[in-house]
């Protein structure tokens, strides 16, 4: 039996007259890799500020790791981090004294230890005496995933985690979302790239016009379609495969 660590029914919210979520009902598994897909605008950041208690909703319920958002708002932050577009980075310190003070904010015992651990699995050993706000976009992001994982919350909310990423960082950054569900948490991720939706995520909801018009597997989603017919043309080599071979990275694709 899994047990849904996040349940959602008859969501609305409203700003003034406009509707955004027009009643939104899903779950989500303990251990799951969930994706919601939008275009801009459709209401993603909006579900993730009510789960994470930053945002109350016009109706409905919402349940994170069995509290209420609404009764038991302390409960629910202390089950879940948040990352991407709210970025928990201050850039005046350094990135050991970010992952330090997180692990303070979370009332962890030896920060500073938990801190050198972190540094170490997020490959961040070198630049961990230097200011946050000398980082790279892709370092800033591991740092910030870093922080995300400091107490193991049950939940982790990554909001566009690989937005503005180029293509190397942005697998580094899957690799090290996989390793954090692998320890057990539930990952919330919203995207616009399909591809990150298909490379990661269990179960993948599509948000449009206020509603969900799909939440399956991928393997659900595909079959929802009529199979293609086989067509034979000559399959180019997408652009990150190109990069990928051009700067020795290797990549998802397996030329063997
Ligand atoms: N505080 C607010 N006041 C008024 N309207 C808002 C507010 N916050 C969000 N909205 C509106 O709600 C809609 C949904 O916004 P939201 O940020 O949830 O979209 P999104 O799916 O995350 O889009 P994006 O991919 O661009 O981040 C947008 O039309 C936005 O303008």
């Amino acid at each position: 039996m899994t047990e849904n660590m996040i349940e959602i029914k008859g969501l609305v919210k409203s700003f003034k007259d406009k509707e955004v979520l027009k009643g939104v009902d899903f779950e989500i598994k303990q251990s799951e890799i969930f994706a919601l897909l939008g275009e801009n605008g459709a209401g993603k950041t909006t579900t993730i500020k009510i789960l994470a208690t930053l945002s109350k909703m016009t109706a409905g319920t919402a349940i994170v790791n069995g509290f209420d958002v609404i009764k038991n708002p302390n409960d629910v932050r202390k089950s879940i981090s948040l990352t991407g577009q709210f970025t928990a980075i201050d850039e005046i310190l350094t990135g050991r004294e970010n992952l330090i003070m997180m692990a303070k904010l979370r009332h962890l015992p030896q920060p500073k230890g938990i801190a050198q651990e972190m540094l170490e699995k997020f490959d961040l050993t070198e630049a961990a005496d230097r200011k946050a706000s000398t980082y790279s976009g892709g370092m800033k992001r591991r740092l910030d995933l870093a922080m995300s994982f400091i107490g193991e919350p049950a939940v982790i909310f990554l909001d566009e985690p690989s937005t503005g990423l180029d293509p190397k960082v942005r697998l580094e950054v899957w690799e090290l979302v996989r390793d954090l569900n692998k320890n057990g948490a539930t990952i919330f991720l919203t995207t616009q790239y399909l591809e990150e939706a298909e490379a990661l995520a269990d179960r993948i909801a599509m948000l449009h016009k206020g509603n969900l018009i799909a939440n399956a597997p991928l393997a659900e989603l595909k079959a929802m379609l009529p199979e293609a017919e086989v067509e034979y043309v000559k399959k180019e080599p997408t652009l990150e495969e190109i990069y990928l071979h051009l700067t020795g990275e290797k990549g998802e694709t397996n030329n063997d």
